[in-house]
């Protein structure tokens, strides 16, 4: 059963200014250029196995391309710039398409040409360059997808075309790959590390491995975000790129690979655990205290399958220290506050429970959010899960994941776990015969569960890499069977921009103020509509008026960011919406945006 969840929380804190894309390796564009071009100060940068696999180079305009078959006749090798044989050299790769364990193919050779270098070393140009050598490149013939990286497959596969391309914020800056016009892939590590150009590239086979090791890298499609891709329970992911607040390791453990479910080691500590406890015990906002949960995205309603309670904290330093490292550890960059849902606190008591559920939103007819991810639309895409106590198997309080193989050997099987159940006086005592509660610990006991232990954390998806809703994910909090309380939390992480928010998509019969709208058949039309009614508007408080000293800005009622003396925050918003400063949780001033495609609202 598929149940409505909880409205989100109101988008939290303010927008911060972007951090850099990350590089795991000390870049630096000028440097890139030079090293590129020099053969012999080349020659002391990376290891000598590599020039056996030197080759030279062409590059190569116009295509003709026959889709349906893997020989593709290239025609016009016009602008033939072969090069130095020492000055360019790219490990081989393998490569996956996002999420998936297996290659897509036999080793790729690329081989750039010195303009591709020199020209095309921003992030999106590189993207949209290695999209390009990928697709011409002679070696990804045979695959193990079962289907060919042909041109067309390929570049289907990179571009999903406009109907399948949610925007995301850098939907303008991308570049598209030369001589087919489509959007290119980006493309990362196994560990989710963004490729930002071709000398990061160049330096990912560790100096320690094999002469001619592949690189495998993962190619995510435009407007789509990166998945981890295990091919066996217990692989392990080492993030050595993630910061840890006390200098640990984090690293994943794969606990099932259908749902993909992953225990991150690592992720948090004892001290962070205490906080996001206190701050729940301690909250005062009526959206954000503690209360008894709620299900469905239409506002605040009881269910009788959720008995938890639950508090928000949105802008706590923990919370938004614990986000920017979620983001950091799911491979997203830089840090996004429209995708990511406040961090939401969990108590459940003996007996309470959260029937199994989807992360993912159902679709609601009375709003106008597009929550389909198979196509445009934006949804939740991964969850991490936080526990901040301690729970031995017995005591119950497990998440579980119906879907899922148990990691016990001995588990027993639901009809066992039933009977086990009612021949304990004790648990007939808490639970109905035939209720969900006794149903579910039936299933806790057999399926794929987490026993919740303090500073410990699970991921999973919620999404397919290309989008689709994930039905695996199906998941509950286990009813609790002692008298002892479970404190758990989790980050929500959406694939594009998230209910409430201005960017977030919009049904397509609707325009961004819910109005039905006449559907137009354009090229594009999404990022045609968007663009066309988007209103750039500056919020700034410049400290004349001591009313607004502690003013706080919100979208609507989702809170937004501090507007204090000298802040201001920009936004790309839609006119008729609404825009309110509050003091002391009071509405001081509203906004609302008109037509005019710039505007500034000053305090
Ligand atoms: O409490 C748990 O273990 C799971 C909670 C959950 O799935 C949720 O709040 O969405
Ligand atoms: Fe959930």
């Amino acid at each position: 059963m598929t149940k409505k969840r909880a409205p989100p929380p109101p988008p939290p804190p303010p927008p911060q200014s972007s951090t850099p894309l990350i590089s795991p390796f000390s870049s630096s564009s000028t440097l890139s250029i030079a090293v590129f071009l020099c053969g012999i100060c080349f020659a002391l940068l990376i290891p000598p196995s590599f020039f056996s696999k030197i080759l030279s180079l062409t590059f190569i305009s116009n295509t003709n391309i026959n889709t349906n078959d893997s020989t593709r006749t290239v025609s016009n090798v016009a602008s033939s710039l072969t090069l130095n044989s020492a000055s360019l050299i790219l490990p081989q790769i393998l490569l996956h398409r996002n999420g998936e364990p297996e290659p897509c193919g036999s080793l790729v050779t690329l081989t750039p040409t010195s303009r591709i270098i020199s020209q095309k070393n921003t992030l999106y140009e590189f993207d949209s360059s290695l999209t390009s050598l990928l697709l011409n490149s002679e070696s990804s013939v045979k695959n193990n997808c079962n289907a060919i990286i042909d041109l067309g497959h390929y570049t289907n596969f990179c571009d999903m075309g406009p109907l399948k391309t949610p925007l995301q914020h850098d939907h303008e800056k991308l570049v598209r790959v030369e001589g087919y016009g489509t959007l290119p892939c980006s493309y990362f590590t196994r560990e989710g590390v963004r490729v930002e150009n071709f000398e990061g590239l160049m330096k990912l086979p560790p100096i320690s491995s094999p002469p001619n090791s592949p690189v495998h890298l993962y190619a995510v499609p435009a407007g789509r975000l990166f998945m981890f891709a295990p091919s066996f329970v217990g692989e392990e992911f080492h993030l050595t790129h993630v910061k840890h607040p006390e200098g640990k390791k984090i690293y994943l453990e794969t606990l099932s690979l259908s749902p993909k479910v992953f225990d991150i080691h690592g992720f948090f500590v004892e001290s962070e655990a205490d906080d996001i406890v206190d701050r729940a015990l301690n909250q005062k906002s009526e959206s954000h205290k503690l209360k008894r949960s709620s299900t469905g995205a239409n506002g605040y309603s009881v269910s009788s399958t959720r008995t938890s309670e639950n508090a928000f904290d949105t802008h706590s330093k923990s919370a938004k220290d614990l986000k920017q490292r979620c983001f950091d550890v799911l491979g997203i960059r830089p840090y996004r506050e429209n995708l990511a849902d406040g961090l939401q606190v969990l108590r459940y008591n003996i007996t309470t429970a959260y029937i199994p559920h989807l992360d993912w939103i159902d679709p609601s007819p009375s709003l106008d959010h597009d929550f389909l991810t198979g196509g445009t639309g934006s949804n939740r895409y991964a969850t991490i899960l936080l526990y901040m106590t301690d729970f031995e198997k017995v005591e119950g309080g497990e998440t579980v994941f119906v879907e899922g193989k148990s990691l016990d050997p001995e588990a027993p099987s639901q009809g066992e776990a039933l009977e086990d159940l009612r021949a304990d006086k004790r648990l007939t005592e808490l639970f109905k015969r035939d209720s969900w509660q006794e149903k579910m610990v039936s299933q806790c006991k057999s399926a794929l569960s987490v026993s919740p232990k303090r500073a410990k954390s699970v991921l999973f998806y919620s999404q397919h890499p290309d989008g689709r809703k994930d039905d695996a994910s199906m998941h509950g909090g286990c009813p609790v069977l002692v008298k002892k309380q479970k404190w758990a939390a989790n980050l929500w992480v959406w694939n594009a921009p998230r209910l409430g928010y201005p960017e977030a998509p919009v049904k397509a019969d609707r325009n961004a103020n819910g109005k039905k709208k006449q559907k137009k058949v354009a090229a594009d039309p999404r990022a045609a509509d968007q663009q066309d009614q988007q209103v750039h508007v500056t919020f700034k408080n410049r400290g004349n008026d001591a009313t607004f000293k502690n003013g706080v800005l919100f979208y609507e009622e989702s809170f937004w960011g501090n507007l204090h003396p000298g802040q201001q925050h920009s936004v790309n918003s839609f006119e008729g919406h609404i825009w309110n400063v509050k003091v002391n949780d009071k509405v001081v001033k509203t906004w609302i945006v008109g037509k005019d495609k710039v505007q500034v609202f000053v305090l």
